[in-house]
């Protein structure tokens, strides 16, 4: 449904996504997951129309993005970071007034239709200004089915909600999801959990995993994760646990706990406790950790360290 081929976009000498390729598939859900400034919404804004690529090319359907904007466009509902909202317009103004704004046709009872599926009805006479921001988000969603398209590209939709507001909107996601194909940008992990088939991964304008959360886990661990308490953890410790071979990553994750990443072809758990015991490690507890999706998150998202000058 969606296809995207190394789509590139630079502000001036910033390139704030770099050669970018993806498809989503019709009638799944798929999470946009990245860290602050990854690029989530450049590519969302250009996946939209809203601002041109640099490079690459856009597929929604059958239509070229840059060939066939109108089609494209139809295709696509969009709910922005921030839905500019008339606040003293009544819900079902604001519907009527962007239903003419797309010049799409809608008489009262198609507007009312639309927004059963939020569940807003009740609500179609009321002020924009006087719904609450759980609320607000719902007419934002509404503007976005108004054409009734079959791709949503949502820009954290529960951002600023609480966790009462959160869960509604994630249902409702859900229940669009029926019958949208939906590409949602979120900060929250368990929400992608949740809610989404794959998973799309961005980081500094790279696209670094694509994936279902299961095989995420599964790809990563390839490689072992073990977590082993240690009442005296210091730096010294961690940098002996560093240069170990076999040794991915080693990392403080909590207080006294160090989390080690290691090769799975190779069995070192035993000298690594040695190395530990050797050091004046005082361990008390070592197990074996299950990477959860934020885990997962961290470890392709992780600023490497710059190399040693001396
Ligand atoms: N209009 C712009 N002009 C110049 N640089 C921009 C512009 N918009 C975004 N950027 C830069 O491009 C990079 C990607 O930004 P983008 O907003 O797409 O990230 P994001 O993943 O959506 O982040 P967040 O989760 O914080 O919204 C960032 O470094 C940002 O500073």
């Amino acid at each position: 449904m969606i296809k995207v081929f190394d789509l590139t976009k630079a502000y001036g000498d910033r390139i704030a996504v770099d050669r970018v390729n993806f498809s989503i598939e019709a009638g799944k859900i798929i999470g946009f997951l990245g860290p602050n400034g990854a690029g989530k919404t450049t590519t969302m804004r250009m996946l939209t129309g809203f601002i041109p690529s640099t490079d690459g090319k856009i597929h929604i359907g059958d239509y070229d993005l840059d060939t066939h904007p109108l089609e494209a466009k139809k295709l696509i509902g969009y709910l922005p970071e921030n839905v500019p909202l008339y606040t003293d317009m009544t819900v079902l103004e604001y519907l009527g007034f962007m239903a003419e704004i797309r010049q799409v046709k809608k008489n009262r009872n198609a507007c009312m239709e639309t927004l059963e599926k939020v569940q807003l009805e009740n609500r179609a006479n009321s002020l924009i200004g006087s719904l609450s921001k759980g609320m607000r988000q719902r007419v934002g969603l509404v503007q976005a089915i108004l054409h009734n398209p079959p791709v949503l590209i949502l820009d954290e939709p529960t951002v600023g909600l609480d966790p009462a507001q959160i869960s509604e909107i994630r249902k409702l996601i859900q229940s669009l999801g029926e019958q949208h194909t939906i590409l949602l940008s979120t900060h929250i992990l368990p929400e992608v959990q949740q809610v989404c088939d794959r998973v799309l991964i961005i980081n500094k304008g790279k696209l670094v995993a694509e994936d279902t959360p299961e095989q995420l886990q599964k790809q990563l661990h390839g490689n072992l994760c073990v977590k082993v308490q240690i009442a005296n953890l210091n730096q010294e410790l961690i940098s002996t646990v560093e240069q170990l071979p076999g040794v991915l990553s080693a990392r403080e994750t909590a207080p006294n706990w160090l989390e080690i990443t290691l090769q799975a072809d190779t069995e070192i758990r035993p000298h690594i406790i040695r190395e530990l015991v050797q050091n004046g490690a005082e361990i008390l507890e070592f197990k074996h950790s299950v990477m959860d999706l934020e885990q997962i998150f961290l470890e392709l998202t992780r600023e490497e360290l710059p190399a040693e000058t001396n």
